[in-house]
């Protein structure tokens, strides 16, 4: 029987999990890779086999069938009984001031991550609740928690700080910053194939369903679009990311909103939603795009998708400003790996700094897609927070190989 790691990664908008098989106590390899997405009544299950190709797929009724369970039972059927499961990883969203490195989850742990949901009120609860369930039928097995906030941890206390009355910072509301995990791959895997990136000032586009950008400056996060939540920053599928905090006075006192209203309009229905009317799929938009016919709706999806360039490029040039210059740039997730179109318009918009885009390689997805002659190097990355997460249980199991 092999050994193997099944790393969890639940995000907004979906829980995805891949089985890695270890052999001699360092390598690792992926075996399966699955996911479930939600959508309003039902969700769907994927998964797919080391060489990407679908083994199985089923839709069901969320009301009949809890979609966790569903996924548990999956992996109890087809991977328990074959393989000994030596561990377990989580993608955590938020460590707090205090959980700056992967941790073996206890009970007492558990407790004390799950104090930590009112930072992050929609993704805590969805990130623990495989552990919680894991727990209650195997509690033998090791949990690890790998914290997106961690690699945050160099940012220099003043980008930490919010310019609020101090009993604020000490209740811990100040700047975190998330999608570390997905940095941190970014990070090890421009050491080997870009060490001058990896070194340099570059800034890291995490462009996916969630979306934040990453100053990275010798190796090292010096400051983050997110901050204290994971609506800040740039606007997301169905996030507003940064706004006038005057909005939510107006939203306050002129429609009497209350909590669920606020959490439903700013996490649920801005973003790319909010404006287009439409989806807040980019690649939903862009189909929609080609087909539309009502010149209203096409004015609204197109402002949808022109103002999430406009703040990626806001975001850029501040974060450029924040390191003294900018050396590289690389895109990932969902969008950022296939929204050739998206990649196009922040480029050229960056044309005045010396970036020079090859517009051929772009559309090719290729993994470098500016000229040589270009101040700023871009590039098109895959990220795998899934590897990260994996390699950081490794050294909890070690007694287990
Ligand atoms: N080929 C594509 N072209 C444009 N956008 C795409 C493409 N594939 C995926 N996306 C977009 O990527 C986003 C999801 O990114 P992903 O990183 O998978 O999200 P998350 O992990 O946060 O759930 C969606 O907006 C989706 O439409
Ligand atoms: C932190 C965060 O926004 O995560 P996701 O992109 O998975 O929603
Ligand atoms: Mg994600």
């Amino acid at each position: 029987m092999s050994n193997i790691i099944i790393v969890f990664n639940a995000g907004s908008s979906s829980l995805k999990f891949t089985v890695f098989q270890i052999t001699d106590k360092t390598v690792i390899q992926k075996m399966i890779k699955g996911r479930i997405e939600y959508d309003a009544d039902t969700f769907h299950f994927f998964v797919h086999d080391e060489n990407d190709q679908l083994i199985d797929q089923t839709t069901q009724s969320q009301q009949s069938t809890n979609s966790l369970q569903y996924l548990l039972n999956w992996l109890a059927e087809h991977e328990e009984g074959r393989h000994n499961i030596i561990g377990i990883g989580h993608r955590i969203v938020h460590g707090g001031a205090n959980f700056l490195a992967p941790t073996q989850i206890t009970p007492a742990i558990l407790m004390q991550l799950e104090a930590l949901t009112p930072f992050a009120p929609l993704h805590q609860p969805q990130t623990l609740a495989p552990v919680r369930t894991i727990a209650s039928y195997q509690p033998k097995l090791p949990q690890i928690a790998c914290f997106d906030t961690a690699f945050h941890r160099t940012m220099p206390d003043i980008a930490r700080l919010l310019p609020l009355p101090r009993q604020y910072a000490q209740k811990g509301v100040i700047r975190y910053g998330f999608h570390g995990l997905s940095y941190d791959y970014l990070t090890q895997r421009l050491n080997q194939i870009d060490p001058q990136l990896a070194k340099g000032r570059t800034i890291l586009a995490h462009l996916g369903s969630g979306a934040s950008l990453c100053a990275l400056k010798e190796g090292k996060s010096v400051e983050t679009t997110m901050g204290f939540s994971a609506l800040d920053g740039l606007m997301m599928g169905s996030r507003c990311g940064m706004i006038d905090p005057g909005v939510l006075l107006y939203m306050l006192r002129e429609e009497k909103a209350d909590w669920d209203t606020l959490v439903n309009t700013l996490y649920h229905q801005s973003g790319l939603l909010g404006v287009s009317g439409v989806s807040s799929d980019m690649r939903a938009l862009r189909e929609h795009l080609q087909h539309e016919g009502d010149p209203g709706l096409r004015t609204s999806i197109e402002q949808a998708l022109a103002l999430s360039s406009y703040r990626i490029v806001e975001e850029i040039g501040a974060l450029a400003a924040i390191m003294g210059g900018l050396d590289g740039l690389v895109f990932t997730a969902g969008i950022g790996e296939h929204d050739a179109q998206l990649r196009q318009d922040v480029c050229q918009a960056l044309e005045w700094l010396g970036l020079k885009l090859d517009v051929q390689a772009n559309m090719q997805h290729a993994s470098i897609i500016t000229h040589a002659d270009s101040s700023i190097r871009v590039r098109v990355e895959p990220t795998h927070e899934e590897l990260v997460i994996c390699q950081n249980v490794l050294p909890f199991v070690q007694d287990r190989l």
